[in-house]
């Protein structure tokens, strides 16, 4: 199945507990390329795996690095600040960055210091996202770059820089060529008000020009903090920049000799833009009265990412926060928020999740001087502007700032589905609009854009809210045997990114202890008491796909045919049923819950949203299970197999307590000549039209 076209967030109450955050896009990336232009090998911890990480860790195996990857850590071995003869070449190496700022212009910028030819390219957004000021401070320093595309923007073609030889363009007479040009010493004009990743690309790749090189900078240097990173990491690798004396942010200049050097091990810290979402929902729902606060592991007062001041703007806005070193703990202050006007100039990314604050807050917040959001991933103010203003919210926008009123009264509250544009950021931050005071639900388009920061967002967010459970749907698919149930359970809990209750492997694992330990036997009346006070004490867990009892492995083990039988038998105590009542319910967390079983839409949940009773002949069946085994390779017979399942379905129908029967308001779905894709298209339909949202429209 393709990508989830959205995510509906229900509405939420609460948030309490601990969130451990993936490492820094900003200092995974620049680390990264750092690393990679080094000698010998530097081992990185922490570093984030993502969208954007995971193309500059292809690009330097492109260009000749080492990059053995474990878990959060990345061996690079580093090619020496030159490139190896073999990627010195005529035919231009591509390098594919997609939408990833922090790799297309660090990389574009070491790249054109050196010797090869390669092609930058990206996704279609990357190549609306201005590159010209880079491209014209490399060209101040010899280097070959030209547009592939449109001028002033990606895709960009780069040759062999220039050297001041006669035929310096072979990688043999670099040597010489930069003996030479440590004599020389280079002024570069760079404009600093567009985007600071063009001085922060330039002071990386400075190194390899083998001279001085003093960058000055024309207008006013935005985002300041993440110059400090990158001068920061730069010190790490043993190039020291120098500064103006004046204020520091007009002059820096890179002394020729300067070269990298591997610190040997690196820890990354978390991401503080990722934070800022944790932050807020601390702000917004952890009610110190009830006990509640959100702490952010990995990240905290010790930071060098400049976002990390976004705690100051959340606490100007009402926010409790205290921190540690390398934790944030946040609760709820001033409760409705404080409505702020701030310069966010110093924390463009965060400042995004101020914009979603600015809901909850008593008046109307202002974000000044954030004209960079207008070439990030999509123009970020415009489509703030417009997704706040779906939610109720009044909206103005100006060139570089945007100003939120929240909407006047509960009942200004609307239902929205939230458009994100591809951008990770307008994903994690709208999340936040699921607290309203109105109950709304939230719809989040394309929820897996946030693959370029934090793939698993929505599990940490969730993992620390709360719902109530009356507001979290449910979705029950309830059948016989071998109709499809698990099947079309998993697709449809994939799809809508629910949680899925498998009810049957509960009654399987009860079946499998009650055997093991000897209470089930194939002759004599079971204690039905005794099989359900084993099946209220069972320690279950499902994770990673497999289902697991005291820590052992029990998928394999409880899908035999004898599994299911025994399932079938102790389902029909009244007792077992009632012992595993409340761990099903348990399951009914947010976002949703599909509910596959027997009983699910008559017993377990009689309030869902949508109830399917899925069924198919028993012939289909009885082959389908055929088909199942022998896959497996287990041995079967056709024959045993529909006896085996008439018996079974004949036990569940006919039990006295939750027998198998569709509830009244079921919907019937027979798939007996359906394939899979189309039974889970038609009950994605179905669901949708019980929401109170639009049809979505696919995306790429
Ligand atoms: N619509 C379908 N068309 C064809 N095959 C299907 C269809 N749905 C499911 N199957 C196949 O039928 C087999 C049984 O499906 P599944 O295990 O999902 O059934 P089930 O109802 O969950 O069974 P049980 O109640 O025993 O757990 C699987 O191999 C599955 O791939
Ligand atoms: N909600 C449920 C789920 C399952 N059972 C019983 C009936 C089945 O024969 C047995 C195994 O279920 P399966 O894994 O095949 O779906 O468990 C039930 O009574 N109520």
């Amino acid at each position: 199945m393709s990508k989830p076209l959205f995510l509906d967030i229900p509405p939420l109450l609460a948030a309490n507990g601990t969130v451990h955050l993936p490492g820094s896009k900003s200092i995974s990336n620049r680390v990264l390329l750092l690393a990679g232009l080094c000698s010998g090998s530097t081992t990185l911890h922490g570093v984030l795996d993502s969208d954007d990480t995971r193309v500059m860790l292809a690009a330097l195996e492109r260009i000749g690095c080492e990059v053995v990857r474990q878990g959060t850590t990345a061996r690079i071995t580093g090619i020496g600040g030159r490139l190896p003869v073999q990627a010195v070449q005529q035919e231009p190496i591509e390098l594919f960055l997609g939408n990833a700022g922090t790799a297309m212009r660090p990389l574009t910028a070491a790249l054109a210091m050196l010797q090869g030819r390669f092609l930058m390219t990206g996704v279609p957004r990357m190549y609306e996202r201005p590159i010209g000021d880079l491209v014209d401070g490399l060209r101040q320093l010899g280097c070959d770059v030209e547009y592939a595309g449109t001028e002033g923007y990606p895709p960009l073609r780069i040759g062999p820089r220039a050297l001041p030889t006669a035929n310096a363009n072979a990688n043999a007479n670099a040597n010489a060529a930069s003996t030479l040009f440590a004599q020389h010493s280079s002024l570069v004009r760079v404009r600093g008000d567009v985007s600071s990743q063009f001085l922060t690309a330039l002071l990386m790749a400075a190194p390899l020009a083998g001279h001085t090189i003093t960058f000055e900078i024309d207008g006013e240097l935005i985002s300041k903090p993440y110059i400090a990173i990158t001068l920061n990491l730069l010190q790490r690798f043993g190039v020291t920049v120098q500064r103006d004396s004046d204020t520091g942010w007009k002059q820096f200049t890179v002394e020729a000799g300067a070269m990298y050097q591997s610190p040997g091990e690196l820890h990354i810290e978390a991401d503080a833009s990722s934070a800022s979402y944790f932050i807020a929902l601390g702000a917004i729902a952890s009610d110190p009265a009830q006990g509640h606060s959100i702490t952010v592991q990995g990240v905290g007062a010790d930071s060098i990412q400049g976002d990390i001041r976004f705690i100051e703007a959340a606490e100007a806005m009402g926010a409790s926060v205290s921190s540690t070193p390398d934790s944030i703990t946040i609760q709820r202050g001033q409760w409705p928020l404080r409505a702020i006007d701030l310069d966010c100039n110093h924390i463009p990314d965060a400042a995004m999740t101020l914009a979603v604050m600015a809901l909850y807050a008593d008046g109307t917040t202002t974000l000044r001087n954030i004209a960079s959001w207008r070439v990030k991933e999509t123009d970020r103010i415009a489509a703030m502007a417009r997704e706040l203003r779906k939610l109720g919210a009044s909206v103005e926008e100006g060139d570089d700032y945007i100003r939120v009123t929240p909407p006047a009264s509960a009942a200004d509250w609307r239902h929205a589905s939230i458009h994100t544009y591809d951008d990770h950021r307008m994903a994690m931050c709208l999340s936040l609009a699921a607290f309203n005071p109105a109950s709304r639900s939230v719809r989040i388009e394309d929820p897996a854009c946030v693959g370029k920061t934090f793939p698993h967002y929505f599990d940490a967010y969730f993992g620390v809210c709360q719902a109530d459970p009356a507001h979290v749907p449910v979705l029950c698919v309830d059948g016989p045997s071998a109709s499809g149930k698990g099947t079309l359970s998993t697709h449809l809990a994939k799809t809508l990114g629910y949680h899925l209750l498998d009810s049957g492997a509960l009654y399987r694992i009860v079946g499998l202890a009650a055997r093991r330990t000897g209470l089930l036997q194939d002759e004599g009346e079971p204690d039905a008491e005794a099989i359900a006070r084993l099946a209220a004490s069972l320690s279950i867990r499902f994770a990673d796909g497999c289902v697991w009892l005291d820590g052992e492995d029990i998928s394999d083990a409880i899908r035999t045919e004898q599994g299911g039988m025994d399932a079938s038998t102790v389902s029909a105590m009244p007792a077992v049923r009632t012992a595993l009542v409340q761990l099903q319910h348990s399951f009914r967390k947010a976002p949703g819950l599909i509910a596959d079983g027997r009983d699910m839409g008559t017993v377990i949940f009689p309030d869902a949203t949508l109830k399917v009773f899925l069924t198919a002949s028993a012939e289909k069946r009885a082959q389908r299970r055929y088909n199942q085994l022998i896959s497996k390779g287990f041995a079967a017979r056709i024959d045993d197999l529909r006896a085996d399942l008439q018996a079974r379905d004949a036990r569940d129908t006919s039990r006295a307590v939750a027998p198998l029967q569709p509830a009244q308001d079921a919907l019937p779905l027979d798939n007996s000549d359906m394939d899979v894709k189309t039974s889970v298209q038609l009950v994605l339909d179905w669901w949708q039209d019980r929401q109170p949202f639009p049809a979505p429209e696919a995306h790429g």
